[in-house]
């Protein structure tokens, strides 16, 4: 696991013990009779890649581990709005604090501000929060296979699940998308590569590429981070890879709906 990595579970930890102090897991799962109906994460990509169009994740995000400060003017529900304008399937909203200065409230203001699904970007290593994203509005989550052993892998996705919730599993390798297949002949996630090197942060597409070859034809994959030209979009499509998930590239653009619409031409 990298350093990086690390560091951010190590903080997760913190979080889940300190928030599960204030609110227990047994009250929060309770709360969850009262959530908002969710909207169709993975229908909403589908919808677009069965009208022949690319269907985008598009990223809200102030800042990044490997970036900085990405975004300074940062609006949430306008970016929202934006992104909804320039034709998105969905959103992804950054809620980690300490490593992306994002914040469970974009969450809720970006949802309010559109009517797409939503992903919450985070490092998900317990039950407590997958409750949590299911309160806060989130139609799908993440699980990064590299922070996750295999029952856990399993178990959180099978409890977002039947929450109602989608569910994107992200590898970085063959084996861990190994780990995601055997996840995937018995529970319906969606798979997503993602190309950044969480060791170095180095970015190469090539990487959806080659692991694309382990999936079965005719599931749907992701391809996610260091989308940031028409070329990058072109040579995915080229290789049948529909769907994306893009955050800097919209997030340095004054419009970044308008700057989804250039990309995707
Ligand atoms: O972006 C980082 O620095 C980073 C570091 C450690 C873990 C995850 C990280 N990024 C999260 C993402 O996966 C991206 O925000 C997402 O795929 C969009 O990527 P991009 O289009 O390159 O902003």
């Amino acid at each position: 696991m990298s350093d990086i990595l690390k560091k951010i579970l190590a903080r997760k930890v913190e979080e889940i013990t300190a928030r599960s102090g204030v609110v227990s897991l047994r009250e929060l799962s309770a709360r969850v009779a009262d959530a908002s109906p969710v909207r169709g994460f993975v229908a909403a990509l589908q919808h677009k890649i069965d009208a022949a169009m690319p269907a985008v994740i598009a990223e809200v995000k102030k800042a990044s581990p490997s970036k900085g400060v990405i975004r300074p003017d940062f609006d949430p529900a306008a970016i929202a709005r934006s992104y909804e304008s320039g034709g998105a399937a969905c959103l992804s909203v950054l809620t980690d604090v300490d490593f992306f200065q994002g914040a469970d409230d974009y969450l809720r203001q970006a949802r309010a501000a559109c009517t797409l699904p939503v992903l919450r970007k985070d490092f998900t290593i317990d039950a407590y929060q997958v409750y949590e994203a299911r309160l806060l509005g989130a139609d799908c989550i993440l699980l990064i296979v590299a922070a996750l052993g295999d029952a856990a892998l399993a178990e959180l996705a099978a409890l977002a699940l039947d929450l109602g919730m989608d569910v994107l599993v992200e590898v970085h390798d063959a084996e861990e998308m190994q780990r995601a297949l055997v996840v995937a002949e018995s529970l319906p996630v969606l798979i997503g590569v993602n190309n950044r090197n969480l060791r170095t942060f180095a970015v190469s597409l090539q990487t959806t590429l080659d692991l694309r070859e382990q999936m079965p034809s005719g599931r749907l994959l992701v391809t996610e981070s260091g989308i940031l030209a028409p070329a990058d979009v072109a040579l995915m499509r080229g290789h049948g890879i529909h769907a994306f998930l893009v955050g800097e590239a919209f997030m340095r653009a004054p419009d970044p709906g308008s700057e989804l619409q250039r990309l995707f031409a």
